[in-house]
């Protein structure tokens, strides 16, 4: 029998999301450790070559201890007032200790307005992949200072899966003050069972999973079995795992499972691909030769640059472009693989010569296969 790997072993882009419960101490500021050692994992699983974004909680809880407030306010100016002190002690310390192993970070606020709006949507989502395209470790939270009830996401559980959607990620891993799911609050219920391996979107997990353990974390594991099932829609597989699991994300990476792994059982390309369709703009096109309509046609295979006859419009690398035959009509739609004004000077050139013509190369297709949706019936 083959040992079962990790959803995390081939994940070429994780989304970590680290909640409050494991970044401070019972809601009493930040631990520097806990900083420190997620820097080391996470600098560690890019060293691997793996695109790793971080989703942070922890501000108000140190905000809180900043102020020297003896307990999380309920007040919201107060609330907002304690997110934006404790959002600098989040930044200095991830900064810190990321700069300490030679990474760079860039801090990305956000708010449920922002993420529902489609043109913000889409200038997060370029920002993100810029930020990834260049070795930088994106740290995110929820911009809790401008939030109110009618725009806030409300927990970094779903910010962290929104975040997975948004930029197609394969996995998202949640660290938090437990071993994982149990069939009960393990805190409320000592009979409660691991749950090792389940499918995300399995109503039987929302049964099982209760709130959140102190005022300062908001999710409990309610959110995140919630956020799994939204994972899934993009095709990323979730595991929600004990924090302080020594080297957890390195074992992770290694195809370890540790944790509870929630899997997303539909092909995960199918998934992306349907993602991608569906809540991507089109920002171009490229008209093709009648070989490599043809080709794109019978499936299954990248769409090269020596097919392409014509570029029109204005896009950037992971743009959706659509994929027209010869006469105009829409074949296909698909993540470009380099912008149109690089598209335009190696258009109709084989593979080989991109680098010689552009001084670089960013992949050999122009379209990966893996991205690119067959749109015409
Ligand atoms: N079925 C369950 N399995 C494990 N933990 C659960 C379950 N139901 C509720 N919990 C609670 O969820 C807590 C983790 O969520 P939370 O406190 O929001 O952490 P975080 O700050 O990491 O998001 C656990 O400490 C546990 O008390
Ligand atoms: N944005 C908030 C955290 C919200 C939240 O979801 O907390 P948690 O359940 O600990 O991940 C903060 O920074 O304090």
């Amino acid at each position: 029998m083959t040992a079962i790997k990790s959803v995390v072993a081939d994940a070429k882009r994780i989304v970590i999301k680290v909640g409050t419960a494991l970044l401070t101490d019972n809601g009493r500021g930040l631990d520097e450790k806990a900083i420190a050692n997620l820097a080391e994992e996470l600098s560690a699983v890019q060293k691997l070559g793996r695109e790793v974004v971080l989703v942070s909680s922890g501000s108000i809880a140190e905000g809180v201890r900043r102020l020297g407030w003896e307990r999380r306010p309920t007040e919201v100016g107060q609330l907002q007032a304690a997110a934006a002190v404790g959002q600098m002690g989040l930044a200095q310390a991830y900064e810190t200790e990321f700069a300490k192993r030679g990474v760079k970070t860039a801090q990305i606020l956000l708010t449920g307005a922002d993420l529902a709006d489609r043109t913000r949507y889409l200038n997060a989502r370029s920002a993100l992949l810029t930020l990834l395209s260049l070795g930088v470790v994106p740290v995110i939270n929820e911009n809790d200072t401008v939030v109110t009830d009618e725009i806030k996401v409300g927990d970094n559980d779903t910010l962290g899966s929104v975040v997975t959607n948004l930029i197609e990620a394969d996995a998202l891993v949640i660290l938090t003050d437990q071993k994982g799911l149990f069939t009960a609050d393990p805190r409320k219920n000592p009979d409660a069972v691991f749950v090792d391996r389940a499918r995300a979107g399995d109503p039987a997990l929302e049964k099982m999973a209760g709130g959140a353990a102190s005022s300062f974390s908001k999710g409990g594991m309610i959110t995140k079995v919630i956020a799994a099932k939204r994972a899934a829609q993009s095709g990323a597989s979730t595991v929600i795992v004990y924090g302080r699991e020594p080297r957890v994300l390195q074992r992770l990476a290694a195809g370890e499972t540790i944790g509870t792994e929630l899997v997303c059982y539909q092909p995960r390309i199918l998934a992306r691909k349907s993602w991608i369709a569906d809540h991507l703009n089109i920002e171009g096109a490229v008209l093709l030769d009648a070989g490599a309509a043809r080709a794109i046609v019978k499936g299954n295979t990248s769409l090269l640059p020596v097919g392409v006859k014509e570029v029109r419009g204005d896009f950037k690398r992971g743009d959706v472009i659509a994929v027209l035959s010869p006469e105009g009509d829409e074949l296909a739609r698909g993540l470009a693989g380099y912008s149109s004004s690089d598209t335009v000077r190696i258009a109709g050139h084989h593979t080989e010569e991109i680098e010689g013509i552009l001084g670089f190369i960013e992949q050999p297709e122009l379209i990966h296969k893996d991205n690119l949706v067959i749109t015409r019936d």
